[in-house]
């Protein structure tokens, strides 16, 4: 056998469900799935956006190649007119992190979110038209996570009316900020505002970086590029900068005024609106991480589980096949709960999108009420979720053997350009002591006062505090109610645990400090009870297509119950389940394995990925790997010569031992 076509064709006929409806439950509607296949061929049919041969460019080259892209899908976003949906979709599907992202996920949300309604009118539509080029400068040298320790300054100056920027030291240099080493224009500049010598904390100013005219950088601005980052293409097609102001003059309405304002006199006005709707950008960025981390771990799942059904090892017997690698249990076991993580992770980013734009809505008629709930929800979600993917991916590159290390693959240049998930946007440690101060509030205060949104099971702290689980046999975890109650019991306990231990401290900075490692991990325990109620919510609505409920129940149970095991310690020390009831889970988990196996390839069909997204040999939808693998090999440019340079040079007077003679 030398390809692994008949292995697929037999394997898509053992699908127990209606693909294509799966794939309508996978988009969301029918509407989203047919709106983004349309844009995914088109991607795919467009040999301006092919990506295979990315990781062997240089620098200059794949900059320039990405360049490229975005031009060529401007010029199709308005040939097609192709709404603001549709255009994003495409960014998506062309899968080359760039300038635009930064343009109109931060630059343009940025001022939609912080800017008065003068400066909306004034810089939107230039943006939307790209007529400017911003991005999104908060991260300096010496300090990222900490924001309120930025240490660029823009000080108000009466006389002229303006603010002048300024990098007082190096580690103030502007650091990170994409698109902005050779491409913005414009950015939007965090700086300690400086009125009259005094401090009125950090505020985003709009900062002209680049003549429109020629492109160079205007007076007292220097700027360039960071450097090469992890991996070869990868996040390597971004342009992530450095900015040093020496005393940049700026117009006083570049300041983005809605949060607060400062007047002519140069008089400081705190509005009624939180000062964390500085953060807001972040906010909407984290919640778009948590959808896209789905789109990211259920590409590898879809690369590992297509090749476990090609590549089989061991077990022939009389000349016949070996095992396919899928059928291992153990495959089985670090495979399936990925793939119902892809699930999980696409459902409960769903969700997340429904809670952002309610928070919008409201921030926009000045109601703040649920501010803490979305940021406590977004920080924590954006942890799990990335640190989950990141993990996933690099898991299903070890699951596809020796061949996963190949670029062509897929899966290193994925992990390479994934990874960064995890530190930009908050790093995800940082991000889980952000939900923990709202656990520990939570808890605090719920002796009178009742818990909301997604705290609201800790109302029934009594109960899940005193009742243990009933659990009795294998088949009687398959009941959402008591799984759901085991997360819920489990992290209602640790949060309590941390409060309680907490409280013998005098000083509770201190405290928090000192535990915030156990504080970190009753956050993921509640992070896990989201994802977990989130999944059985969807799968109270109405799924139609033969058989789609039943597998994606099948999933919920994998995802729950191999977290259940993987944490069991947890569990187990907060005396919610006996060892024996963990054991259960985990018999349980194996059954649930195989109920997934005959639909494994079937379930990664319903992706809808192309070929072109994936970008591997090992994932194919026809599951020719070998012959593709071997073709790739030798159309490496490192193939087109059977003598490669260097070889006269340097092997061949080691070989005839003339080395000491040959000019090195
Ligand atoms: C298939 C795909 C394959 C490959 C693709 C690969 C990867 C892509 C993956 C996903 C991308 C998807 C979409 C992204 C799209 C576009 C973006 C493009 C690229 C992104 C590039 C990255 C950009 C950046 O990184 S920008 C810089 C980000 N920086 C940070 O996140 C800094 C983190 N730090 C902070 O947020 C804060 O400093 C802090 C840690 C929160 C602390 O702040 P502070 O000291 O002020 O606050 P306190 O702790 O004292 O808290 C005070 C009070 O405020 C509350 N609070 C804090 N923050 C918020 C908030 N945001 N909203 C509301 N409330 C907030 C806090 O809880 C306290 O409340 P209490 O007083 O009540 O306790
Ligand atoms: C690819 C990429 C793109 C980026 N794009 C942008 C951009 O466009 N614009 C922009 O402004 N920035 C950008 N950033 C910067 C990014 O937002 C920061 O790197 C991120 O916020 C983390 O901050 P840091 O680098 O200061 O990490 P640090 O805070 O220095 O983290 C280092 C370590 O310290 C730990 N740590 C820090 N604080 C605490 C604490 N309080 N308690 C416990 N542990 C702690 C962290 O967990 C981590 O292990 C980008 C970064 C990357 C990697």
């Amino acid at each position: 056998m030398e390809g692994g076509v008949d292995y697929l064709i037999d394997e898509r006929k053992k699908a127990q469900f209606d693909v294509e409806a799966m794939k309508v439950a996978w988009a969301g509607s029918r509407q989203a799935f047919e709106l983004s296949d349309r844009i995914a061929k088109l991607v795919a049919n467009d040999p301006i956006f092919e990506k295979f041969s990315r990781p062997m460019l240089g620098r200059k080259e794949l900059f320039k190649n990405s360049l490229r892209k975005v031009a060529h899908a401007w010029k199709l976003i308005i040939d097609l007119r192709l709404s603001e949906e549709e255009a994003k979709l495409l960014r998506h599907y062309i899968d080359e992190p760039a300038y635009t992202d930064l343009q109109w996920e931060m630059f343009i949300p940025a001022i939609e979110g912080q800017g008065t309604e003068e400066q909306k009118r004034k810089w939107l539509p230039l943006a939307r038209k790209m007529q400017v080029i911003g991005s999104y400068a908060q991260t300096e040298l010496g300090h990222g996570s900490n924001v309120q320790g930025l240490e660029t300054t823009a000080t108000f100056d009466p006389q002229t009316d303006e603010f002048v920027i300024h990098s007082p030291t190096l580690t103030s240099s502007k650091w990170w900020p994409g698109g902005t080493a050779k491409v913005s224009t414009h950015a939007i500049v965090y700086a300690r505002l400086i009125l009259d010598g005094q401090f009125h904390g950090v505020h985003g100013f709009i900062v002209q970086l680049r003549n429109l005219e020629n492109h160079t950088p205007l007076p007292g601005i220097t700027v360039g590029d960071i450097g090469m980052k992890f991996g070869n293409g990868a996040y390597n097609t971004m342009d992530n900068g450095v900015i040093r102001f020496n005393h940049v003059h700026i117009p006083r309405n570049q300041m983005l005024m809605r949060v607060s304002q400062v007047t002519r006199e140069g008089k400081f006005v705190q509005s009624d609106v939180p000062r964390q709707l500085l953060y807001g950008t972040m906010v909407y960025v984290r919640q778009k991480i948590v959808a896209d981390a789905s789109k990211a771990l259920s590409r590898a799942v879809c690369i590992a589980t297509r090749y476990s059904a090609v590549r089989r090892q061991f077990g022939s017997r009389n000349g016949g096949p070996e095992i396919q690698v899928i059928d291992y249990k153990t495959q089985q076991s670090r495979l399936f709960p990925l793939l119902a993580s892809a699930y999980a992770f696409r459902f409960v980013g769903e969700w997340l999108k429904w809670l952002y734009t309610d928070v919008k809505q409201r921030l926009e008629a000045n109601d703040f009420s649920t501010l803490p709930e979305a940021h406590a929800c977004t920080a924590g979600l954006k942890s799990l979720t990335t640190s989950a993917t990141a993990d996933g991916i690099e898991e299903c590159r070890k699951l596809c053997g020796g061949h996963g290390y190949l670029v062509s693959s897929g899966i290193p240049e994925l992990f390479a350009t994934y990874v960064p998930a995890c530190t930009f946007e908050g790093d995800n440690v940082v991000m889980m002591l952000q939900v923990a101060r709202f656990l520990v509030k939570t808890v605090s205060e719920l002796g009178y006062k009742q818990p909301v949104g997604t705290t609201a099971y800790m109302r029934r702290v009594t109960a899940l505090m005193q009742s243990n689980c009933a659990v009795r046999t294998a088949e009687e975890w398959l009941n959402p109610g008591v799984v759901v109650e085991a997360f819920e019991a489990r992290s209602t306990r640790m949060a309590v645990a941390c409060g309680q231990r907490l409280a013998k401290f005098e000083n509770p900075e201190e405290g928090f400090a000192e535990l915030s490692a156990d504080l970190v991990e009753a956050s993921l325990a509640h992070c896990q009870v989201i994802v977990v109620s989130k999944f059985v919510e969807k799968l109270q609505q109405e799924i139609p297509g033969k058989g789609v409920k039943r597998l994606l129940e099948v999933l919920f149970y994998v995802y729950a119950l191999f977290l259940l095991h993987k944490h069991q310690g947890d569990f187990l020390a907060t005396g919610y389940l006996t060892p024996k009831q963990a054991s259960l889970a985990n018999d349980q988990l194996r059954i649930l394995y195989s109920k997934v196996r005959p639909n494994a390839i079937a379930l990664v069909d319903s992706f809808n990925h192309t070929d072109h997204l994936l970008s591997s040999i090992l994932g194919r939808y026809d599951g020719n790997v070998y012959p593709k693998l071997y073709e790739a090999a030798f159309n490496d440019p490192f193939n087109d010569s059977d003598i490669a340079d260097g070889i006269h040079q340097y092997v061949q007077p080691m070989l005839r031992q003339e080395l000491h003679s040959a000019k090195l």
